[in-house]
């Protein structure tokens, strides 16, 4: 039996709703074994982020290193990156392993408002690493900022996919998550066709770890050989299994809940 396993390399979020935690037990629920590179370690719970400590280029390097040298990865995802050196490190070892299919989930600002990517890295990314993606995954606001303008329509977010075809990703999904649509429409774009997979949009203010938790889904799919189209289908079910049934912990935004997609398969 070979045993699919997919590396998440993010930063870590103490309050375990995001990050390299929402990514190992998306993995886990999907099936898939799951391996770490951390970035950064950061102090968070539901309401804010108190602390933010940068791993060294050197620790980053060698978490990837380790793993692909020993275990093998049947696919990767990266979620914060932190910073440009950071991210340098990231697409030198993509490049140096050749590591393949690449989910990059451009996190620039957590929910709480905290800056998970700094400014200059926001733009770095255009050049550094989205032509390495196998698929992007970026919610409106960060598809506005790599497209330097706002998508109002779906036009807009249209002519936006296509552009960070442009700068070398394979595929594009621009998440739906902050609109005011009554459904959670994701527009995805391949180079080839535009897809839309829609769910009902639910009104909690528990959605915590939301992207962490749909891109990882994704890169646990296509660990496990489905076509992209597939992947994107269960990720989206697994994220709106996770958000329906939503965790009310702490005093903020709580996470969503990774073992509802198997425990309430039948809602
Ligand atoms: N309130 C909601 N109800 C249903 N689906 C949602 C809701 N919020 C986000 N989603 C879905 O969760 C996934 C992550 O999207 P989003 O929240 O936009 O990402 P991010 O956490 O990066 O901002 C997408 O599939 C999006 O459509
Ligand atoms: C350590 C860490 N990584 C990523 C995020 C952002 O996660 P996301 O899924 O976009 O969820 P919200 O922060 O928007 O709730 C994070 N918060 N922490």
């Amino acid at each position: 039996m070979t045993i699919p396993r997919a590396l998440t390399i993010a930063g870590s979020d103490s309050g375990g709703g995001a990050g390299i935690q929402a990514d190992l037990k998306t993995f886990q629920e999907l099936g898939v074994f799951g391996m770490s590179a951390l970035t950064a370690i950061t102090a968070q719970n539901t309401q804010t982020v108190t602390g933010i400590y940068e791993l060294s280029e050197e620790a980053v390097g060698r978490q990837i290193d380790a793993v692909v040298e020993d275990i093998g990865v049947d696919a990767v995802k990266t979620g914060m990156i932190a910073s440009i050196s950071i991210m340098e490190v990231i697409a030198d070892k993509v490049r140096q392993h050749r590591l393949s299919p690449l989910v990059i989930d451009p996190v620039m600002i957590s929910k709480s408002g905290a800056a998970l990517l700094d400014q200059p890295a926001r733009q770095a990314l255009k050049q550094t690493l989205l032509p390495l993606a196998t698929l992007v995954t970026p919610n409106l606001h960060e598809a506005e900022v790599i497209v330097n303008r706002s998508l109002s329509t779906s036009q807009e977010r249209m002519d936006a996919a296509k552009q960070i075809l442009d700068m070398g990703a394979s595929a594009v999904i621009i998440k739906g998550g902050h609109t005011e649509d009554e459904e959670a429409v994701d527009l995805f774009y391949d180079g080839e066709e535009f897809h839309t997979f829609s769910a009902p949009r639910y009104h909690t203010p528990h959605t915590h770890g939301t992207g962490c938790t749909f891109s990882a889904a994704l890169a646990a799919s296509l660990a496990k050989g489905e076509s992209m189209y597939k992947a994107v289908e269960t990720a989206k079910q697994f994220i709106t299994k996770a958000i329906s049934h939503s965790l009310n912990i702490g005093k903020g935004h709580g996470p969503t809940n990774h073992w509802a997609y198997n425990r309430y398969s039948k809602d």
